[in-house]
């Protein structure tokens, strides 16, 4: 018998949706395979004079609401099956957020530490050389993702332009402010989630100075600290690669991301302040009301759920939480705002950026802050309240919710065909 791949994981919650709506088959097996995945080796010269190559992917999974859309991982462990998998969580998130777009991903497997910013702009630019003819602002639109962010997103955006030899903008998102970026995006994921949260503060009876946990400080992980903690909340404890602290009273979110901005983990900050080394499982088992994975998929398995202390679980991070792991969580009560809802903020101000970029008209912070908590508090009740309506997961409403949207539009496109790569 073959092995379940991450996919077929996936694909798991999809059909366990289904089942919750009258859906034409077709719909399933139009979701069940990518559209199109594409891979190439880059080759970029090194700053001492040698050549070395790079595998990377780029998947367009499902176009059939829009344009494909979403974040390109530059990571040592990447895989062809993690980027489809990723970019099958991006379809269901558009279609949750009702964003006119379809899900894509990318990834290059390179440790980004160990290359030096000249030779990380090499490598991007030959991203998108390698791709010139999959991406494209009516087409496939990239943004950042794991180690991944502004900078790199510029670079990709001004390749494109020199290739087609115009100025393109729209066809990445999460750009510097300076070549078309959206204010807003820097935040937009951890905003997504704090307001998302906030909405339902009461259902979910969060109180003030209550306890949180955020595993991985990275973009996620350091605004949804800074917000919950401007907020008046208590982040207790945070994690990286470098390992895990604890601090009972509060830890200074300023100050940690500081630290992180100077390259330091947040591990340098044990030791001051009553500040605890700990290590990463045992972050999972700190007691909290909230707890925030913010890193990579799979860290909560069957193996440490069942020590895992919190009330609520907000998914910044994409698919942190296994099917045995979430099975242990629900029954113990535990609610799980879902990733394909909890992180679709960040997609959300992607989709604001290329509407801005189209228009060539810019909005203020203020508008873009509005716009974005309307979406996360709509389409997060609407969810919340299906959740609660059918007495089943909230991960579970969120897909009914999105498949509904995709089994309209797969419906409405009639014999549309399509190939698989
Ligand atoms: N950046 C974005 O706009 C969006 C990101 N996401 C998801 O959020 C998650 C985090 O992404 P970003 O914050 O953008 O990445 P990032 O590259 O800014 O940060 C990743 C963080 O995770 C930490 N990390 C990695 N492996 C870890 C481990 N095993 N244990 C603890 N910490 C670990 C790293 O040290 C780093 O602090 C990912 O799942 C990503 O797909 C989801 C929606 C949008
Ligand atoms: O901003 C985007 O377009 C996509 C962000 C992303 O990769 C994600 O939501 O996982």
């Amino acid at each position: 018998m073959m092995e379940e791949t991450m996919l077929d994981k996936a694909l798991v919650r999809l059909e366990e949706a289904a089942r919750h709506l009258n859906i034409d088959s077709d719909v399933l097996e139009k979701l069940k395979y990518p559209r199109e995945t594409i891979k190439a080796r880059l080759m970029i010269r090194m700053d001492d004079g040698s050549r070395k190559s790079f595998m990377a992917w780029r998947c367009r999974y499902d176009d059939t609401r829009g344009p494909t859309k979403g974040g390109i991982r530059f990571h040592p462990d990447v895989t062809a099956e993690e980027v489809e998998t990723l970019a099958f969580w991006m379809t269901i998130k558009c279609a949750v957020t009702n964003l006119p777009y379809g899900g894509g991903k990318g990834g290059v497997r390179v440790d980004p530490r160990s290359l030096s910013r000249s030779e990380i702009e090499r490598l991007s630019r030959a991203y998108v050389q390698a791709f010139a003819r999959v991406i494209g602002p009516d087409r496939d639109i990239p943004a950042p993702d794991v180690y991944t962010n502004a900078m790199i997103m510029g670079w990709m955006a001004d390749e494109y332009s020199t290739l087609m030899g115009e100025s393109m903008p729209a066809v990445v998102t999460g750009k510097p402010i300076a070549l078309g970026g959206s204010l807003g995006r820097n935040d937009a994921t951890a905003r997504g989630g704090y307001y998302l949260l906030n909405h339902l503060r009461d259902e979910l009876k969060l109180e003030k100075g209550g306890r949180v946990v955020v595993q991985g400080f990275g973009n996620a992980g350091q605004y949804i600290a800074e917000l919950m903690a401007q907020d008046g909340y208590r982040v207790v404890a945070v994690s990286d690669t470098g390992g895990a602290i604890l601090n009972d009273d509060g830890l200074n979110v300023a100050e940690l991301i500081a630290l992180k901005k100077n390259g330091k983990s947040v591990v340098d900050l044990a030791g001051q302040n009553g500040t605890i080394k700990i290590s990463t499982d045992e972050l999972l088992a700190v007691p909290s009301d909230v707890l925030v994975p913010a890193a990579m998929e799979d860290l909560i398995h069957k193996g440490n759920a069942a020590s895992i202390r919190t009330r609520v679980i907000l998914e910044l991070a994409n698919g942190p939480i296994t099917a045995e792991a979430d099975t242990i969580l629900n029954a113990a009560g535990v609610i799980i705002l879902p990733d394909i809802l909890a992180n679709a903020g960040g997609v959300t101000v992607s989709y604001f950026e290329w509407v801005q970029n189209k228009q060539g008209f810019y909005w203020t912070v203020e508008e873009i802050h509005e716009r974005l908590r309307r979406i996360m508090e709509a389409e997060g009740k609407l969810i919340w309240d299906l959740a609660k309506e059918q007495n089943i997961p909230v991960r579970t409403a969120a897909y009914v919710h999105a498949l509904g949207r995709l089994a309209e539009a797969i419906e409405a496109h009639g014999t549309q065909a399509f190939f698989t790569a």
